[in-house]
């Protein structure tokens, strides 16, 4: 009788690295969902590489994701995020963490429906309010009120992120633990693919 490749015993995080295969798990979600956090974890924990695609874009164009809105404004950033989400998707298995309009923009959503296994980090306004007004880093949030437009975001974005392959929803609660969830996540999916 042959042995199953993976008992009950294998750790989450095996299965979730043999539920992936050679994907990439793609992060989306709003600002402050902790899709850059929860995503080098995972990573970590799937023993994979981690990039973040506003890093990745920084890197390439030598300047900040605020000096690249305030010298050439969000179409271009956001062309530019395309083109580098194109890339980063080609090859897998990687944990890519998303800027939170790149699932929005429709040639970046391909790209990650092509490219990877999508989850979405779903986390409530005033979560993700708590998380982002400490920082003054995110360009769309220099606003006269800035709670308003990202509950504006929240809005607009949220039927969208919908469509991402998987969920989990982004509480107060250790970013460990998040990780967890995602790894969960994986495995139930392909478990439910399987059934
Ligand atoms: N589960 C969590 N618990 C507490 N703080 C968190 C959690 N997830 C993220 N954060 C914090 O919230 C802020 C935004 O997280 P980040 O990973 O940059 O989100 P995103 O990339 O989705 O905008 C960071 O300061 C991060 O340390
Ligand atoms: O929601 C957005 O459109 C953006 C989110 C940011 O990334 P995080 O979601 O990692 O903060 C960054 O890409 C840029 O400021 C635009
Ligand atoms: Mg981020």
């Amino acid at each position: 009788m042959s042995e199953p490749l993976l008992t009950v015993a294998d750790s989450l995080k095996d299965r979730a690295r043999a539920a992936l295969g050679s994907r990439n798990l793609v992060l989306v979600g709003l600002m402050g969902a902790g899709k850059s956090s929860v995503g080098r974890i995972v990573a970590s924990q799937l023993g994979i590489p981690f990039i973040d695609s506003d890093h990745e874009i920084e890197r390439v164009s030598r300047m900040t994701i605020a000096e690249l809105f305030a010298a050439y404004g969000e179409e271009e950033f956001r062309a530019l995020e395309t083109r580098v989400m194109k890339r980063l998707l080609k090859s897998g298995p990687r944990v890519v963490s998303t800027g939170g309009g790149a699932f929005i923009n429709d040639r970046t959503r391909r790209h990650i429906k092509k490219g990877g296994l999508s989850i979405w980090l779903k986390a409530d306004l005033d979560v993700l309010w708590e998380r982002v007004n400490k920082r003054d880093t995110r360009p769309l949030l220099k606003t006269e009120n800035p709670k308003q437009t990202l509950e504006n975001l929240m809005k607009a974005r949220y039927p969208i992120y919908a469509q991402a392959d998987l969920t989990v929803l982004s509480r107060d609660v250790r970013k460990e633990i998040m990780a967890d969830e995602v790894l969960k996540a994986v495995v139930e999916q392909k478990e439910s693919a399987a059934s």
